[in-house]
This record gives C-alpha cells, structure tokens and sequence, in this order.
C-alpha cells in the first residue's frame, strides 16, 4: 500500500477498450433489469395464499432494486492467461441463457481480485477496475497488466503501489452522516480479516479509521453468503450505541444481507428495564465485573430453602403434613436438577405438590377415611401457593435485583468474600415506590441479563456475532454476548487506544475469556483510510500517554493539511465567536462539520450555534447526524466520522475523567479532512507543543498555526515541552501561566 504519491484519476487518459467495457456493464444492468421486471411479473400474479414463496419473490425483489440503485454493479475483471475473462461486482448477474455475466464480490472466484496487486499478481494477466456513476463508466484502469507479471519476475517492481483509482475516488466523497459499503475498494489486508476462518474469536484491531467497522460488516455479509450453517443458526451485529447503529445500519441492507441482525449494545436485553439512570463511574465498574454473575447467582440462591418447620395443608377436614426435612429435600432436588430457576419451581411444584398429596392419602387410608380431595385441588390451596414462594419465588430479573440492590442482609449475604466492604455500600440504593421507577442503568442491563438467564434460561442465540467498538466492553457485557453465540464464534473490532469507560485494558486475553476458552486470533488493519496523515501525526503524540504500546497506522489521505489551534479569550462568548467564524468558512466550503465538546458544554454551544446557523446545525446528542454542522458531546463521537472536525477545550476532555486523554484521542481522530483544536488557554499532554511562542495581545482573534504539521518541529521546543510534560499539575499550571504573561507583556 501506499507510501508514495497517489495517482490522480483526473489525469489518466482514455482507456482503450473503455467503450467495450461500458457495453459490458450495460448489458449487465439491462440483464438486472429484466430480472427485476420478470420477478415483479411474477409477484403481482401470484396467488395470495403461499406466504413462504410469496415473501421469498418479495425479498427477491428488494435485493435487485437495491443492487439496480447504488451503482457499481460490475467494478472490476479479472483475467488469467488463457481464459476467459471474469467480471466482479455487487453482485451475481446471468444473461437470458444463464451464463455468468457478473460473478459476486463474496464468491471465491471474485477472491483474486482483492488479493492480487501489482507486487504480487497471483498468476493474473489482467486486473481491471472500474469506476462508475449512474451506470456510465468513468475511469477504466488496469492495476496489473502482462507486463506487470513480467516486472515482478525481474524484479522491477519494489516501488510502492499507487492507490487505487477507485478507492482514491470513494475516500474523496464527502461525508453525509451514514456509511456506505466498499466492496469496490476493500484492500488486501481487509479482505484477510473479511475471510478469515470463522473459529472462535477473531479481533480485528487497528487506529482510528484504518477500517474495522468496514471489516466488521463486510465479514458478516460475507459470511450470510458464504456458510451455509450460518444462514440457519443466524448472525448478529452488535453496534455500540444506537447514534452509531444508525450511522452504520445501512451498510448490510445494500450488501443484500437484510438478514444479518444488528441491534445496539443497550438493547440486548429485552425486558421492561429502560436506561434513564446515571451512577458513579465505580458504581458501573463494579456491576460490570465478572464478580457481579457470582454476585448474583449466590443472591438468587439464598432465595430458595426451606428453615421452617413441618407443613400442612387443610383439605376440607383432613390435613396433609409434610416434615421441615422432608420439604428441604425436594427443594435440595430441584436445586440439583440445573434448570433455570422459573422452571426448576414448576419442577418443585410438581414434587411438593405429589408428595403432599401422597402424604394426605397415606392419612386418609391409615385412619380409615376415604380419598376425596384431589392433588390439582390441593395445588390450587392458597396455603400450597404461599408455602412455595417463601421456598421458592416466582421472580422477574427487575425485582430480583431491585431486592439486592435494596436489601442489605441479601447483599452482605451475596458478596461476602466476593466485594469489598465498600463496593458493596456502592451497590447499596434505596428501592423506589415502583419497578418502574427504579433509576436502571446501562451497567444494570446486563445484570438484568445476567438474572433474566439464571431465571429463564437462554434466549435467542447466533451462530456468529460481530461487535464494533468491543475495547469497551465489561466483563457482564461480554458473559451477556457470550449467552448469545454458543458456539464462541466472534469477530471483535476494536482499538485498545481509544477504550474509553471503566474497562481500558492493555490485552484483549483479560476481555475475551469471557467468551471462549481459546485465545483470540488477532488480525491488523494498518493503513488509515478516514483520518488524514498530519493529524494521524498529531493525534499520535497522546499515544505514548494512553496506550505506549501500540502502532500509528499508516494514512493514505492528506486532506486538507495540518491541522490548526485557535487560541480564543478566556471567554465562553470569545470560544463561541471563533467557532462561528471558522465554521461558516468550512460549512460554506461545503465541509460536513463537526463541534466536538466536553458533554457539559454540549446544549450551550449547541444554542449558540443554532441561533446562528439555524436548520443547519444537528444535534449530536438527539442522534441528528445528517445536517452540515453537528453538536456533538465528546462521549457520542466514537466511530463516527465528518469531513471536518472541531474540538473545542481539548484540556476540558482531557480532564474530564480518567479517560479524558483517550476520549480526545477519539475526538481528533473523526476527520476525513480537517482538523481544528479551538481552546483558550492551556492544551493537554502531548499537545501543548501546539501552543503559540506568544499569545497575540488582542486575545480572542482566530489564531491559525500553520506550523503546526510536523508536531515535532519545535514550535514551542519539542525538549521544553516534554520537561514541561514531566511537572505535576499545579507547577505546571505555573509555568504556562508565567509563559503566557511573558509572551504578552512582550507583544506590549
Ligand atoms: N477499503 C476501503 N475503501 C473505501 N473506503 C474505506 C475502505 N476502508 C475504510 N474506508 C473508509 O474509511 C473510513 C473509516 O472506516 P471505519 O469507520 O470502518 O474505520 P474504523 O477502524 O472502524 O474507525 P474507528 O477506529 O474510528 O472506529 C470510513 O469512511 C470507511 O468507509
């Protein structure tokens, strides 16, 4: 991939055989278009009644018109000396005589086309691509000819490979709020992580927009295609949030992979719970921890036995009796028997029902009475019912844990030796006058989930599940994933760099054994296709202080240069004002902006900005992603993506939690284009480099650092501020301070 200079498309001549090439692509669509018009037929006369067929002409129907709409129908050819020659696209085209025209991206003959490059042509004469737009081819470019063949057997061929012209092309597209899928431009080593062998858990790992999600959803639908075991058993995509589901959720439908599952991370669990509640960070971290299932588990334990004594029933004017011991050992039964707690009460009703009923009849005969009570009878006794919810309740996931949050004896019970004194105090919340109004939280989802299987037993599970942004999940997330996907077969995508929340890890082992017993296979993405590479740059110089370990990834984009800092006022209308001033240049430039702000800040700016730009500012925070400039919270930004990015105080993210420098990190990182750090005084670790020699004396003008590319050119004297970086806070608060009045009084 690409170290050098890209190719222009602009400035590549006609290709010889363009027009025979744009005759082929047309006749694959006309070929696509009688299709769409035969099963339309077919559709409207068939005779309502068969459901199954009727719905399967309808799906039909949709995959062609999806296919017909979008474009790229045919986007490259293969040849192989002396054979025919192989056109790849979206997907499989036929003529009227049912031979191949278009073989499909996902097909093992289309493998090639991804894995061959000018360095390695894998035995191909010829590859090809196409570029085209409303079905008129515009660029016609072979990567690899005879010759290249011939080049690299003589080992001509070191230099670095030209980017794609088509990918080129797709990377230049401005952003419009959601996703589009790739197939045309997937690269080598994303094709290697789209195939990999489906076997346990697969983490696909590597920076900002280097491709993951891309990776993530193209395996899916490569998969629904590919495993025929898959399209019984199912698969499911799980999204972070729903802000990113909606940003992403388009993608499978496009690639004809409508059955594909994907749902956000919070709504895994289906039952009456809704998050509205806010708690404290270690609150979460301990509800997230593996120590909560055991937590749990021994709660709803402690609610089953039997210490009272012997127990009767009244049945008309006999009684059955049954011994304190001979109760607790139907309820020691039922224990053993595994099943989920609701079903293993339906066992222990049966038993103490029948063993109530057996003891009455032994009295009856004994005293020489006759049988007359029946046992349906006795199970109906108000006394039977009530003596069996004290042994063995009947219980809803929202109540069990609304008593063990609520009840201090059942805690203290439940997590002796498992949490701490004090972890347990944080447990600790009075019970609201309703389940309803219980305060949930997204930590308690999944103890919700944890409880509804200890309850209920299993739901719905997959034969594989994908989860984007999975460096943040918690260990209850991860058991919860894991109920769902039997068979460990996961694909994780993720960055351990720009893990944000309670569970920033250095290893994805301490993460995925709670989800299979083997190691994770890992593959790497490497080359950045979002972010561009001077602020790949930039954004790197927080890696040492978050997550030292791990590489930058190479970036394939310039944009629009280096990126830029604005020092303003220390006025939140001077800040507000040198936004406005930036954003109506980069909005009038057709940039698709984003405002990134510490969430506090988020309504205020959004109001400033709405008073000013009015229906073209988005809110971030209400999922509004499709306007020219979006508000967004910094906690929202992860995975998204916007032609320009502004973040504003990048200190107040930075300090804002012990994630505050990774949530920056993920901040910077959301630019296809530009990007601009907005502050007024002081810059975080790794960044304050960027601050200006001398603080312009009228304060609050945009300041635009030009110098700013290169982040270890010493602008402020690359050793002066790594000693700075070494002060603790207060002394460097000091510093900068002093600086700063230095360089104005110098200005002066
Ligand atoms: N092969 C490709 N061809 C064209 N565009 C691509 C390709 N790979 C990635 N992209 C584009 O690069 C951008 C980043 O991709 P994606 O969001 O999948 O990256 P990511 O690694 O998941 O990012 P993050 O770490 O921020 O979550 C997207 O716009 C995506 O469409």
């Amino acid at each position: 991939m690409p170290d050098g200079e890209a190719i222009s498309a602009a400035s590549l001549p006609r290709h010889p055989e363009h027009e025979v090439e744009q005759a082929y692509v047309s006749t694959a669509y006309e070929m696509l278009d009688k299709g769409l018009a035969a099963v339309e037929v077919t559709y409207n006369t068939y005779e309502e009644g068969n459901r199954a067929t009727s719905f399967a002409l309808k799906r039909a129907l949709d995959l062609l018109r999806n296919s017909r709409g979008s474009g790229q129908l045919v986007f490259g050819r293969v040849d192989r000396p002396h054979e025919e020659p192989l056109y790849i696209g979206r997907r499989r085209v036929h003529d009227e005589t049912k031979n191949l025209l278009v073989a499909g991206w996902h097909s093992p003959a289309a493998q090639v086309f991804y894995e061959a490059s000018p360095a390695q042509p894998s035995g191909l004469a010829l590859k090809r691509v196409f570029v085209e737009q409303d079905r008129v081819l515009s660029q016609v470019v072979d990567e690899i000819t005879a010759s290249t063949a011939v080049d690299v057997l003589a080992g001509r061929s070191d230099g670095p490979t030209p980017l794609s012209d088509a990918l080129l092309i797709e990377l230049d597209r401005s952003r419009d709020g959601v996703m589009r899928e790739v197939v045309a431009t997937i690269q080598a080593e994303q094709f290697r992580a789209i195939r990999a062998p489906r076997q346990g858990v697969l983490v696909v790992q590597g920076g900002p927009g280097t491709g993951k999600t891309v990776v993530g959803l193209h395996r899916a639908a490569w998969q629904a295609f590919n495993d025929a075991d898959l399209r019984r058993t199912g698969i499911l995509v799980v999204a972070p949030s729903t802000a990113f589901l909606s940003y992403m959720s388009g993608v499978l439908p496009s690639l004809d992979a409508s059955d594909v599952l994907q749902v956000d991370l919070g709504s895994l669990y289906a039952g009456e719970a809704l998050a509205t509640g806010w708690e404290r960070p270690e609150t979460a971290r301990i509800k997230g921890s593996a120590a909560m299932s055991e937590v749990l588990h021994r709660a709803l334990t402690a609610r089953r036995g039997w210490a009272e004594g012997d127990l009767e029933f009244a049945l008309g004017g006999a009684r059955a009796s049954l011994t304190g011991d001979e109760v607790r050992e139907l309820v020691t039964d039922a224990a053993s028997r595994r099943l989920p707690h609701n079903q293993a009460r339906d066992v222990l009703r049966q038993s103490l029902s029948a063993a109530a009923f057996r003891a009455y009849s032994e009295a009856q005969a004994a005293a020489g009475r006759a049988v007359i009570a029946t046992e349906p009878a006795l199970r109906r006794l108000s006394t039977f019912t009530n003596a069996l919810d004290r042994m063995w309740p009947t219980l809803t996931p929202e109540e069990m844990l609304r008593g063990v949050y609520g009840t201090q004896t059942w805690l203290v019970d439940a997590a002796s030796g498992v949490l701490s004194a004090d972890e347990r105090a944080l447990l600790f919340r009075e019970p609201r006058s309703s389940i309803d109004d219980e305060p949930w939280t997204a930590a308690d989802l999944f103890c919700l989930d944890e409880l509804s299987y200890l309850l209920n037993g299993e739901g719905r599970s997959y034969g594989h599940v994908v989860v984007d942004e999975a460096q943040d999940l918690s260990p209850m997330q991860a058991r919860a994933l894991a109920r769902r996907c039997p068979s460990g077969s996961f694909t994780l995508l993720g960055d351990l760099a720009q893990a944000t929340g309670q569970w920033i890890r250095d290893d994805w082992q301490e993460l995925t054994v709670h989800l299979h017993h083997q190691p994770a296979q890992i593959e790497d993405l490497t080359v950045g296709y979002r972010v561009p590479g001077p602020v790949v740059e930039l954004a790197a110089g927080l890696l040492p202080h978050i997550a030292p370990d791990l590489a930058v990834p190479r970036s394939v984009r310039q944009g629009l240069g280096a990126p830029t800092v604005h020092v303003a006022a220390q006025s939140d209308a001077d800040l507000l004002a040198t936004v406005v001033t930036l954003a109506s240049a980069d909005v009038e430039a057709g940039l698709t902006t984003a405002v990134v702000v510490p969430d506090q800040d988020h309504a205020e700016v959004y109001e400033a900005l709405t008073a000013k730009f009015a229906d073209r500012v988005g809110d971030g925070a209400a999922e509004d992603f499709g306007r020219a400039l979006t508000v967004v919270p910094v906690s929202m930004v992860k995975g998204l993506e916007f032609d320009a990015v502004y973040v504003v105080e990048p200190s107040a993210i930075a300090a804002g939690g012990a994630d505050g420098l990774r949530r920056l990190y993920v901040a910077m990182t959301r630019c296809t284009q530009l990007l601009r750090l907005i502050c007024t005084a002081d810059l975080p670790p790794g960044l304050r480099h960027l601050l200006p020699n001398e603080v312009p004396a009228d304060q609050g003008r945009v300041d635009e650092t030009d110098d700013v590319d290169d982040p270890r050119k010493p602008t402020a004297g690359p050793g002066l501020a790594e000693l700075i970086d070494m002060l603790d806070d207060d002394d460097r608060e000091l510093v900068v301070a002093l600086v700063h009045r230095l360089a104005r009084s110098t200005q002066r």
